[in-house]
């Protein structure tokens, strides 16, 4: 999932450079390989602070069930894209950075009831990011943001519609 995030996030800037971890350093060489395959600028980062180091995005994917991101690695005005540890037992955030951080998701039910970031920090959701895009929240630009994300039924839903066109638009089930 993390090479197709990464793809999207290097879409909306002019310049950038990319840093990968992983614990497991080989896993990091084989996504920075294939990201460069693609000639998107990639290297690999031999820790999580390496990596974070003055970064204006930081994207976890994890299973992590502690966290893996420290607040003082992570820059003011920063944003991050938490994607993993969707379990309330699950962190890949530490505790005192959520708490830093204006938090952004795509279901509050669902970010207040299974984002075990969320839940263990006891912060409040601040948005949806559907109210951001109606113009009803603000996005916070400079401040330092986290968005959660859970994933939507609907984006189950308009996948598998797609993938169905793709295999049946000419010939339907
Ligand atoms: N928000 C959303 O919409 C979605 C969220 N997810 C969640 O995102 C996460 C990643 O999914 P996906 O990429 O498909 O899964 P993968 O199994 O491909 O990747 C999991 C990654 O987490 C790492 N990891 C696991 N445990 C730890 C740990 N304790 N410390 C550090 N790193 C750890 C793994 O490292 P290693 O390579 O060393 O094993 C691997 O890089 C999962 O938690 C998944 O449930 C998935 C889909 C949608
Ligand atoms: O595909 C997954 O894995 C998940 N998707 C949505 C959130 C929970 C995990």
């Amino acid at each position: 999932m993390l090479p197709n995030i990464l793809k999207k996030n290097v879409a909306i800037f002019i310049t950038y450079q990319i840093r990968i971890w992983n614990r497991n350093i080989e896993a990091a060489e084989k996504l920075v390989t294939l990201l460069i395959s693609e000639n998107i600028k990639a290297e690999v980062s031999k820790s999580v602070q390496e990596a974070a180091r003055d970064a204006d995005i930081i994207n976890t994917c994890t299973g992590a069930s502690t966290p893996i991101l420290k607040a003082d690695w992570v820059k003011a005005g920063a944003h991050i894209n938490s994607v993993g540890a969707p379990r309330p037992d699950f962190h890949e955030i530490e505790e005192d950075l959520v708490r830093k951080g204006i938090i952004y998701t795509d279901s509050r039910e669902s970010a207040e009831n299974e984002a075990g970031d969320v839940i263990k920090a006891g912060v409040p959701v601040f948005a949806e990011i559907g109210e951001v895009l109606l113009g009803s929240k603000p996005a916070n630009k400079n401040s330092l943001t986290i968005y959660k994300s859970l994933g939507l039924a609907v984006q189950d839903a308009v996948t598998a519609r797609l993938v169905y066109n793709m295999l049946y638009e000419n010939n339907p089930l």
